[in-house]
Parts: structure tokens; C-alpha cells; sequence
């Protein structure tokens, strides 16, 4: 478990943060700029000292006030990558790599050079010089370096925020290989919702300073009361699925989820594969009988959890659709028209589902893409 519960006063900013997460996974500090993210993972990285409270990563005890644990920087074993890589410009890039493996006594060394620079294809890359690559592929360089380090920990501070849109699609795969190959648990800092919706496993929604909401992508993002903190104009469910089967002849795929299916254009991963769908609230509608006659496809049987403002003529639903959740932003005329209150039986009717480019890469256009189907 990640366990971080700390008070720090930085001039005339208050921090008060509490969170748990699974050590699995990335943990995805969301919010918006000066909401005090940095500050969270200098604290978690032995940079600042909080006033009181722990931090604790598994059986690793780095902070506690209580009784008077402070580890320093360098005992903790936190690897940290920074928007920009800084990486040693006079040193070509497997000297950069090893300059993390040298730091750590070979007995301890538990991840090796060759998996790392297969992992995030660095191969072709190892006597350049940082100078002459890309943003992208000097952030990969970063990543090597930090896990060479053997961190028990590592911690990204918005590692794609310098990369243009197209760089970011192809750096996202390698954050994801590295997430599912490596067992090492990642704190991520970020402020754009697509990159927590792909790579998150638990997100921490702060706000002045404070926690407003953390666990699951799809539980946190699934709250009515959090649309404003996480983007009104983004509002929407995230659904985990799975790649039931391909229709070839057709062109689709079909998912699977707790709460039925879903079917999209032809997506690129083998039966079995797990898909994470971030549908957006205007996206969704409501019925209250299964049409006939329509050309949509995706229609699943839901129940009106919550129903919340959403503007001066609109109105979020939340609709629980098997253990999942959806929102379905409609007019305020149509919630009483149809008489939609908690409780209520009714369709879902998905209209277009957003894609993120898909870990294979494939995808021409790096920008999500809305398909109706
Ligand atoms: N040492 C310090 N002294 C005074 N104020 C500080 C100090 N460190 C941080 N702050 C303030 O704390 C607030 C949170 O900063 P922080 O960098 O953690 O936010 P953030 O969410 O990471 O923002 P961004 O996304 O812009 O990087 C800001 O208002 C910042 O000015």
C-alpha cells in the first residue's frame, strides 16, 4: 500500500493530503495548476519536509512525525523523472543509462540493462547523445535511467507535458509497458484528464490542497459532484472492458463488460485484452423502452443512480449499468418529461465513444478520435 498522509505549510499555501493507493499500478496525483501536486511528490521523494504526518510505500517507512522517521533523499530509492529529462548532455545515452546502475551496489540490482533498453526501445539509441533525439524519445531515456536506479518508487512529474500531441501517443505505450511489466509502483503527476483516463490505476482528484476524491479511475470519475474539479467540458464515465471478439467482415469489435457490451470499430489487441473506454456524457442518452429502428448499436440496460444540474437547461444522470457507472448529460426538460429520478429503469444509449490511440500504436491520427457507432 501507498500511504501518504501529510501537513505542510509552504508560505502561504496549506497542504492537508490523505491517500491510500494500491502499490500496483500508477497513481495519478489530477488537478489543476498551483493545486499542489509537485508538492505532494517532493514530499513522497525526500525534497521537502512536511510539518506532520507518514509516507509509507509497502513495508517502507520514509516519513513518519510520530516517531521521528525521516529517511533522506538518497536512502529513500525514488527514481524521478521531471517534464523536461535532464539527462547528462556530454554522456551518450548508455552512459546516461548506466549512470543509474552504477549508483546501486550489484548485489541489489534487481532490474537489468538489456530488458530495460528492450522495454522502451532504446536499442538503436545507445551511442547518441541527447542532444539529437527527440522529446519523446529523451523522456524514454529518463525512464531507463530512473529504473536502472532500482527505485522502490518512482515518481513522474508530468513526464509528458513538454511533448507535442503526436509525441505523447507514442511515449503513452511505453508508460503503459512499464506500468504492467514492471513491479514497481508509479506516482504520476499530471493535469491533462486523457493521460490519467489511459495510464491511471487509482486518481487522486486534489484541490487546493486537499483531497477531494481518490480511488479507482472509474469510480472517481464516475461522481456527478466532481465533473466541475475534473473538467465540465470533458464530463464523462470511464468504462474497463474487455476484447470479446472481432466481426472482421464488419469491420467491429466487441467488448465486454460487468454490465454487457459494447461495439466499436475494429480495435488492434487479441481476444482477451483489456480496453479502457472514457464515454463522454454527451455521448450518452436515455430511453425509456429499447428503440428499434435506430442506427445505434450500443444500448444497455441502466438504472438512474443520481440526477444532478448540470447547466442552466442541463442535467447530469448518473446510471449504474451492471457494477459500472455512465453519465449521461441531457436537458433538464427531458429529466422531467420522462420522469427520470433515481431509481428509474431506462436504456443507455451510446452514441460515439472517444478512443485514445491504441498501445499498438496503429492509430494515424494521434488526437482522440470520436467514432459513432
Ligand atoms: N516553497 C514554497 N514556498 C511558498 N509557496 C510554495 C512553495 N512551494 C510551493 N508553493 C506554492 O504552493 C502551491 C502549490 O504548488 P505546486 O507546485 O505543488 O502545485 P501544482 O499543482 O504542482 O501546480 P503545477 O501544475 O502548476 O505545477 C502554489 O501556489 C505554490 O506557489
Amino acid at each position: 500500500m501507498l500511504d501518504v498522509q501529510i501537513r505542510q505549510r509552504l508560505g502561504a499555501f496549506a497542504l492537508d493530503i490523505a491517500f491510500a493507493a494500491e502499490e500496483r499500478g500508477v497513481t495519478a496525483l489530477f488537478g489543476r495548476s498551483g493545486s499542489g501536486k509537485t508538492s505532494v511528490i517532493n514530499a513522497i521523494a525526500g525534497l521537502t519536509r512536511p510539518d506532520a504526518g507518514h509516507i509509507r510505500v509497502g513495508d517502507a517507512v520514509f516519513f513518519d512525525s510520530t516517531r521521528r522517521i525521516d529517511v533522506p533523499v538518497e536512502k529513500r530509492r525514488i527514481g524521478y523523472v521531471f517534464q523536461d529529462s535532464r539527462l547528462f548532455p556530454h554522456m551518450s545515452v548508455r552512459s546516461n543509462l548506466e549512470y543509474g546502475l552504477r549508483r546501486v551496489p550489484a548485489a541489489d540490482r534487481r532490474i537489468a540493462f538489456d530488458p530495460v533498453v528492450d522495454l522502451l526501445g532504446l536499442g538503436h539509441l545507445l551511442d547518441r547523445r541527447p542532444r539529437g533525439l527527440s522529446g519523446g524519445e529523451k523522456q524514454r531515456v529518463a525512464f531507463g535511467r530512473a529504473l536502472l536506479a532500482q527505485p522502490r518508487l518512482l515518481l513522474m512529474d508530468e513526464p509528458m507535458a513538454s511533448l507535442d500531441s503526436a509525441r505523447k501517443a507514442e511515449i503513452m505505450p511505453y508508460i503503459e509497458r512499464l506500468r504492467d511489466e514492471m513491479r514497481i509502483p508509479i506516482v504520476m503527476v499530471s493535469h491533462a484528464l486523457d493521460e490519467v483516463v489511459r495510464l491511471a490505476t487509482t486518481m487522486v482528484l486534489i484541490a487546493e490542497g486537499r483531497v477531494r476524491a481518490a480511488g479507482p479511475v472509474g469510480t472517481v470519475m464516475g461522481r456527478l459532484d466532481l465533473s466541475a474539479a475534473t473538467g465540465a467540458h470533458e464530463a464523462g464515465a470511464v468504462l474497463d472492458l474487455t476484447v470479446e471478439r472481432h466481426i472482421p467482415a464488419d469491420g467491429l469489435s466487441v467488448l465486454a463488460f460487468d454490465g454487457g457490451h459494447l461495439t466499436v470499430p475494429q480495435i488492434d489487441r487479441p481476444p482477451g485484452s483489456p480496453v479502457r473506454l472514457h464515454i463522454h456524457a454527451r455521448d450518452v442518452i436515455v430511453a425509456l423502452e429499447p428503440p428499434t429502428g435506430v442506427s445505434l448499436r450500443n444500448a444497455l440496460a441502466a438504472r438512474v443512480v443520481e440526477v444532478a444540474e448540470a447547466g442552466p437547461s442541463s442535467a447530469d444522470l448518473r446510471l449504474a449499468v451492471g457494477g459500472s457507472f455512465l453519465i449521461a448529460r441531457i436537458t433538464r426538460a427531458a429529466v422531467r418529461e420522462l420522469s427520470l429520478a433515481p431509481g428509474r429503469e431506462v436504456v443507455a444509449l451510446v452514441k460515439g465513444i472517444a478512443f485514445e490511440p491504441d498501445s499498438s500504436g496503429s492509430a494515424s491520427d494521434p488526437r482522440r478520435r470520436v467514432v459513432d457507432v
